[in-house]
Order: C-alpha cells, then sequence, then structure tokens
C-alpha cells in the first residue's frame, strides 16, 4: 500500500456537533470559575497576598508597576496610556498621552495646544531571569559603585532605569548626539519623548528605516561612525549595545536610544562594549551594500584623544560626514579583513598588567612588538593627520581614567577579575619599568638576559594553568554579537 493511500485512510472521524457543544460545556463547567472577569483591583488581594503583588501582566505591570504608573498619572505626568509600542526581552514600551499640564504650546505662549505631547513609556520587566545577564554592565560603574544590589533584582532593575535616565540625559543635553528627552524615571518605569513619525506612529528604527539610495545609507552610516566618537569623547559614554535596531531615524537624524547599559571610557569592558558596537554597525551597513571602514580604524578613530576635534556644527551632516570623510578610508583589501579578524581576537586591556596569555603569546612570538602596535600597526590608510601608532597607548590613557573617576573602586569586581597578575611582566617589551630593574642595575648583559628568560619561562608555565573560568566566560561572551 502507499503512502498516499495509507494517509486516505487516516481521515479522522468528524465530531457531531452536539457533541463538541457538549465538551465546551464542559470544559466550562470545569475552568470558568478560574477566568476573571472582574477589573483589576488595585487594592491589596485577601488572599494569596504575596503571590499576587508579584504576578505580572505581559512581564512588566505588576501591582507595584501599576502604582507608580498610577502615580504618574494623578500627578498629571500621563494622562492616558494608548497601546505598546513593543515587548522587548527586558522591556516593553508603551506610547502615552502628556497630562494636561504639559500639553502647553511649545512656543511657550501658554496656550493650551490640541495635540498633546506624546510620551514613551519603557517600563523594565520585573522577572528575574533576563536581568542576570546584566551585571557585568553595572559592574565597574564608577557612577553606580555605591548602588549596586545585584541580588536583589528588584533594586537591580530600579538602577537599571536610573541609569537609561541618567545616560539619555547625559546624551540629551550636551547637544551633540539626538536622543529622546528623559522625563521622569520612578522605580522600573522610565517615561521620555516619544519619537513620533507625524501620523501618530513611532518614527522608524535604523533596521526598518526605508532608504531612498546608496548614498542615503552611506549617509546615515558616516553619522553613525561620527556619533560613536562624539558618545565616546564629548558624553563620555559607550553606548554598548548599539545597533540598526537601537537608533532610530526621526525628522532625518539619527536618535540613539536604549541606553541602560552604557558605559562610561573608564569601565573596564568599555572598550570590549566599544569593539562590538563598531562591529554590529558595520555588519549592518555592510549588508546594506555600501563600503565600510576597517573596524580597527574606526576603534582608533573614535578612541584618539589626539585627534583634531571636531569643530563643526553637531546638526550638520555635511560637517559629520567631511568630518568622516577626512579621517578615515574604505577598507578595501583582504589584508584590511584579516586584520580586523586580528583585532576582534584581541584581548582589549586598559593597561598592560591585564594582559591574557594569548595575547601575550602573541607579542612574545614576534608578531607584534607592544600592544598598542596590535592596534595601530602599519595603519597606512589613516589620513596623513592621524598617526594613530602616536596617538594611542593604553597605559596613559588608563591611568588617566583612573585617577579621574577611581575605577579602582573596589565595587567594579568584574573588571579587576579580568585582570591577571603579570602586569610585572618581565618580558622585553615593557621592561623598561623602573621597578623590574631595580636592584639589577649593574647585572651583566648575559646572566640579566637568562635571567629574564627564566622568569618569562616560568611565569608561562604558570599561566598555563591559571586562566580562570569566569574569565574565559567573559570573553567568550563578549565576542558574541548580541542581535
Ligand atoms: N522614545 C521613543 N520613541 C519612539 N519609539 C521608541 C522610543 N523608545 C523606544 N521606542 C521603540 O521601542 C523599541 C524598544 O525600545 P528599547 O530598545 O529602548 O527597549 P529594549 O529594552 O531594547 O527592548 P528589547 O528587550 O527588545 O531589547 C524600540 O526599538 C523603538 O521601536
Ligand atoms: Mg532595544
Amino acid at each position: 500500500m502507499s503512502l498516499e493511500d495509507k494517509f486516505d485512510e487516516l481521515t479522522v472521524q468528524e465530531q457531531p456537533r452536539e457533541f463538541k457543544e457538549h465538551s465546551n460545556t464542559q470544559i466550562y463547567e470545569k475552568f470558568g470559575h478560574r477566568i476573571k472577569t472582574d477589573e483589576l483591583s488595585l487594592t491589596k488581594g485577601k488572599t494569596n497576598k504575596d503571590k499576587a503583588n508579584r504576578a505580572t501582566v505581559e512581564n512588566v505591570l505588576d501591582p507595584r508597576t501599576m502604582r507608580f504608573l498610577k502615580a504618574l498619572t494623578s500627578r498629571g505626568v500621563i494622562s492616558e496610556f494608548n497601546g505598546c509600542l513593543s515587548t522587548g526581552k527586558e522591556a516593553n514600551v508603551y506610547h502615552a498621552l502628556a497630562g494636561y499640564d504639559n500639553s502647553v504650546d511649545d512656543d511657550g505662549s501658554g496656550v493650551k495646544n490640541k495635540s498633546r505631547k506624546e510620551y514613551a513609556v519603557k517600563i523594565y520587566k520585573t522577572s528575574i531571569l533576563v536581568f542576570k545577564d546584566r551585571e557585568r554592565y553595572v559592574d565597574g560603574e564608577f557612577r553606580f559603585r555605591n548602588s549596586r544590589s545585584q541580588h536583589n533584582p528588584r533594586k537591580m532593575i530600579k538602577i537599571w532605569a536610573e541609569k537609561e535616565f541618567r545616560n539619555l540625559k547625559r546624551i540629551h543635553q550636551s547637544g551633540v548626539i539626538p536622543a529622546p528627552q528623559p522625563v521622569e524615571v520612578k522605580s522600573n518605569v522610565l517615561v521620555m519623548e516619544f519619537l513620533n513619525r507625524g501620523d501618530g506612529f513611532a518614527s522608524p528604527r535604523l533596521k526598518d528605516y526605508p532608504f531612498k539610495d546608496r548614498e542615503e545609507v552611506r549617509h546615515y552610516y558616516h553619522v553613525m561612525v561620527a556619533y560613536i566618537r562624539l558618545l565616546y569623547q564629548v558624553c563620555q559614554l559607550v553606548h554598548a549595545d548599539l545597533s540598526e535596531y537601537n537608533t532610530i531615524i526621526h525628522k532625518g537624524r539619527l536618535f540613539m536610544i536604549d541606553v541602560s547599559q552604557s558605559v562610561q571610557p573608564e569601565h573596564p569592558m568599555s572598550l570590549d562594549f566599544l569593539r562590538m558596537d563598531i562591529k554590529n554597525i558595520n555588519s549592518y551597513f555592510e549588508k546594506m551594500g555600501i563600503e565600510i571602514f576597517s573596524e580597527r580604524m574606526i576603534f582608533q578613530f573614535v578612541i584618539s584623544e589626539t585627534l583634531e576635534r571636531f569643530e563643526g556644527d553637531y546638526s550638520s551632516v555635511e560637517d559629520l560626514t567631511n568630518y568622516i570623510a577626512k579621517n578615515l578610508l574604505p577598507k578595501l583589501t583582504a589584508a584590511d579583513e584579516a586584520e580586523d579578524e586580528v583585532f576582534r581576537s584581541l584581548y582589549l586591556v586598559r593597561n598592560l598588567g591585564g594582559l591574557e596569555e594569548r595575547d601575550f603569546e602573541r607579542f612574545t612570538d614576534g608578531k607584534f612588538d607592544l600592544l598598542k602596535s596590535l592596534i595601530a600597526h602599519d595603519n597606512q590608510k589613516v589620513a596623513a593627520n592621524f598617526t594613530a601608532s602616536e596617538q594611542f597607548d593604553f597605559s596613559s590613557s588608563s591611568d588617566e581614567y583612573e585617577s579621574d573617576e577611581g575605577s579602582t573602586d573596589p565595587d567594579s569586581n568584574s573588571g579587576s577579575s579580568l585582570e591577571d597578575d603579570d602586569g610585572d611582566e618581565s618580558s622585553e617589551e615593557w621592561d623598561d619599568k623602573p621597578k623590574n630593574l631595580k636592584g639589577k642595575k649593574y647585572e651583566d648583559k648575559e646572566s640579566k638576559r637568562q635571567r629574564k628568560q627564566e622568569a618569562k619561562d616560568a611565569k608561562r608555565e604558570k599561566r598555563k594553568t591559571k586562566i580562570k573560568k569566569h574569565v574565559k566566560k567573559k570573553l567568550v561572551n563578549k565576542t558574541k554579537s548580541k542581535k
């Protein structure tokens, strides 16, 4: 018997109508009492109080959150919710209308505006698991050194919302990079300006933006690269989750959103986050069919402190793209790609004391003589006014940041745990540190060389068994692209 014949025999008997109705009634009788049809009450339930208080609707609207929303409404910040813009893994974003107090015309005339202000209300999920992974962003943040409550997910979420609020405020106030204006933050609820397309809908994310032509794609790429640098240099932030999903094209300008995980440059992993951002952006724009710059070159461009400052008008696309054209050249050859490969695998450290074994071996194998050369060596593609190899020195920039904001804070243990205590490497490359020479000044050359070689070998042996599991895990995690 063929398969088709067998299949024909498998006809399922249609159930008589009465039977179906009968079973529906049975189900209703059995479970009907469990379906709540009464209005949602915000008062504490008499029974099962604990569970009910933590239960969530759409994972975000637990009774506490509802109370905050109610408070925002009664204070006149918000008048009504209009629906959900996005349900993500960390937060839901809702559209809301501003309260009547704020419905004053923008010209300050005091005349009530008929079209009321609109807000985007981001409500962080209070479910616990999602936030577990986020500790590494708050760890090592000087600004949050006293507020680490990472064992209490509720407090963690509050920090998270506040972090986004503060980062948004910093970016928005700088006037350098467009970002929605933050309005309020209360526990896990963040209210900000709604980026409106004009017809009631949200402006599109970069991912959904309908580019007119390739020229327009290139234009936004250049603006994006310029913004990464300005965000770092002027706002002192690394986005840390930059992608086509977290940028919005609004009124012809590129807005940065979703900055809860953004960190300051002195964060121990800021350079890793920066590299990841650059990789995400590059792969999106490459997919869109334009010539891109090498990741390493963008990285240098972003962090270089001696590079000529941007003197143009921040809102002028022309000035921004000229700035880029002056400082970066497209990535064209296979050799450029090979260099990016190396760059991606490099363990970036803030100082030489934080080197990992694999990098160390790359240097000692003679491939590169210093970490900074690994980033900057032979960079002929960078325009004449940007001699990158002279410009970036990890040890000096690290000192600067550490002394500035005290990233030696004991709380920032995630970063310091990445550091190895191989700081006093006796390798030739950085034995110019005076402490290595102390007391051995008059040693003859040959015995010095031998002593150093022995010390080096011993350390190498020691390191073989030394890479800690959590360090490895972090290294793997950080190279995974986010979306
Ligand atoms: N101010 C705003 N104006 C208009 N739309 C916004 C605004 N903020 C967020 N959105 C929309 O909501 C979406 C999610 O916002 P956001 O990226 O901040 O949340 P999220 O935490 O990243 O969510 P996910 O868990 O999906 O990553 C955005 O992609 C955007 O479409
Ligand atoms: Mg997002």
